[in-house]
């Protein structure tokens, strides 16, 4: 048994590293323990005993609150800290009053500023595109700003009336339509959150030899939170990437210096150079742009809540967020808490139907952080060749004709038996 550590920025995993996990609420029953059971599979399967993970229960969310009238316990949080290296199933949030989000809490508390979400198609998986192979994009979400600090006050509070006499007697504001009955939110977006997010974008990029990097932001509107990412984006990738990346910012100078034939050129140049082309777009426009022209797009840089619609939006394009894996990391520390995209999916919990694909790949995500790349390749291998036969859990087969409806656990089986028999 062993620890993750990080020496030099490089992860250094013992054969048994202590990987704690958090089982989540809703169907988090039914995906947690088939994830397991399929990573534990290939693992063994892969390095025929060498290597294991020593999973280590820790607790969030209601299963936590039962038990010990926390909801996030600290000690869960100091063994995220120790251990470098997690995985957590989905975390119920009320809407409307409660607690705040315990998946946005995790994030901030160890500081993941980085939420990387790839959404990648599978053969044999029906989506609502004609073309879905085209869609092959990594999110690269930020996850510490934004309207998710929470910074809020409810409407008829004396903290919303003080936030009401601030803006309207000491900052001059007239614009607020009904004052009295206004609900008041703040936006935190700043520089250094802005580049860290945008630095690990296009590393992303350049160390896959990906073609670009589209910072989405709506700029026009919020003129200094989401107009300065863009600016931002745009001078970090000039200063700190100028001979790996060509920006549009970049061609906008030589257009208006030497005209557009030269931009174009400029441009065109350095995609024959092998250059990351950092671009930019308004989160409406790129959004219909997604389903028109998907293969435009590769890693997309973004503010945190623009993040959170687009991971919906492009997880649906493959065939849902039953799919989608995702990743909270901070490429500094290494400290990374791998998690689907959805959430507790409530009506479906514990009814052993909820696909655990997008966890899986979450945990798959996590292998390839570690470097257990083989176990890695094994699992998805077997979800290719059972999707590829039509296999796979209700989200899935509700779209294909004839396909074969799985329960979680069958799922599961089904996998490991490929595994283990490959
Ligand atoms: N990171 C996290 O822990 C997250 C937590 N949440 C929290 O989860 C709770 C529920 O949120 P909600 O808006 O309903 O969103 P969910 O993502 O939980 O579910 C929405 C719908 O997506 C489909 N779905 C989600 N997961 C799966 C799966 N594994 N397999 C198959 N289908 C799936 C289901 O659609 P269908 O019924 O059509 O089959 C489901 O009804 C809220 O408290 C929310 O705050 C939300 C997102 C992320
Ligand atoms: O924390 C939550 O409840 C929702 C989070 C979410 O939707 C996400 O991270 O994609
Ligand atoms: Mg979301």
């Amino acid at each position: 048994m062993g620890k993750i550590t990080i020496k030099n920025g490089k992860l250094q995993v013992p054969d048994s590293p202590v990987i704690p996990f958090i089982e989540g609420d809703g169907i988090g029953v039914d995906i947690w323990p088939a994830t397991r059971r399929i990573v534990d599979a290939a693992v063994a399967r892969c390095y025929g005993g060498k290597r294991k993970i020593e999973w280590k229960e820790v607790l969030a969310g209601e299963k936590a609150f039962r038990q010990t009238g926390n909801w996030l316990p600290e000690e869960t949080l100091e063994n995220f800290r120790e251990y470098l290296v997690g995985i957590k199933g989905p975390l119920t949030t009320p809407i409307g009053g409660g607690i705040r989000s315990l998946n946005v809490a995790l994030r901030q508390e160890l500081d993941l500023y980085v939420c990387q979400r790839p959404t990648r198609y599978f053969q044999g998986v029906v989506t609502p595109l004609k073309r879905p192979q085209d869609v092959d994009m990594v999110i690269f979400r930020e996850n510490t700003e934004d309207i998710y600090a929470g910074i809020e006050w409810q409407t008829g509070t004396p903290e919303a009336k003080k936030i009401l006499d601030f803006l309207v007697n000491e900052m001059g504001v007239k614009k607020i339509r009904f004052p009295e009955t206004s609900s008041f939110g703040i936006k935190p977006i700043s520089k250094e959150g802005t580049e860290r997010l945008v630095r690990a974008a296009i590393r992303y990029a350049i160390d896959h030899k990906l073609p670009s990097v589209t910072l989405v932001h709506k700029g026009n509107i919020m003129k200094f939170t989401e107009g300065s990412f863009k600016n931002w984006g745009y001078e970090l990738a000039q200063r700190e990437f100028g001979e790996q990346t060509f920006t549009w910012a970049e061609w906008e100078r030589i257009k208006k210096a030497e005209g557009e034939e030269a931009a174009n050129a400029a441009q065109t140049a350095a995609v024959e150079a092998g250059k990351v082309i950092v671009k930019d777009a308004i989160a409406d426009a790129f959004l219909q742009w997604t389903l028109l022209k998907p293969r435009e797009f590769s890693v997309i840089a973004t503010p945190n809540l623009n993040g959170d619609y687009i991971s919906d939006q492009l997880a649906a394009m493959v065939g849902g967020i039953g799919i989608a894996p995702g990743a909270n990391i901070n490429y500094m520390t290494g400290h990374a808490i791998f998690e689907a995209t959805h959430g507790t999916a409530p009506i479906h919990a514990g009814k052993n139907k909820a696909n655990p694909c997008s966890l899986l790949l979450s945990a798959v995500m996590m292998l390839q952080y570690m470097g257990w790349n083989e176990a890695g390749e094994a699992i998805v291998s077997a979800m290719e060749s059972a999707f590829g036969e039509g296999k796979a859990t209700y989200d899935l087969v509700r779209f294909m004709d004839g396909g074969t409806k799985l329960s979680t656990s069958e799922f599961a089986d089904l996998l490991i038996s490929r595994i283990t028999t490959n």
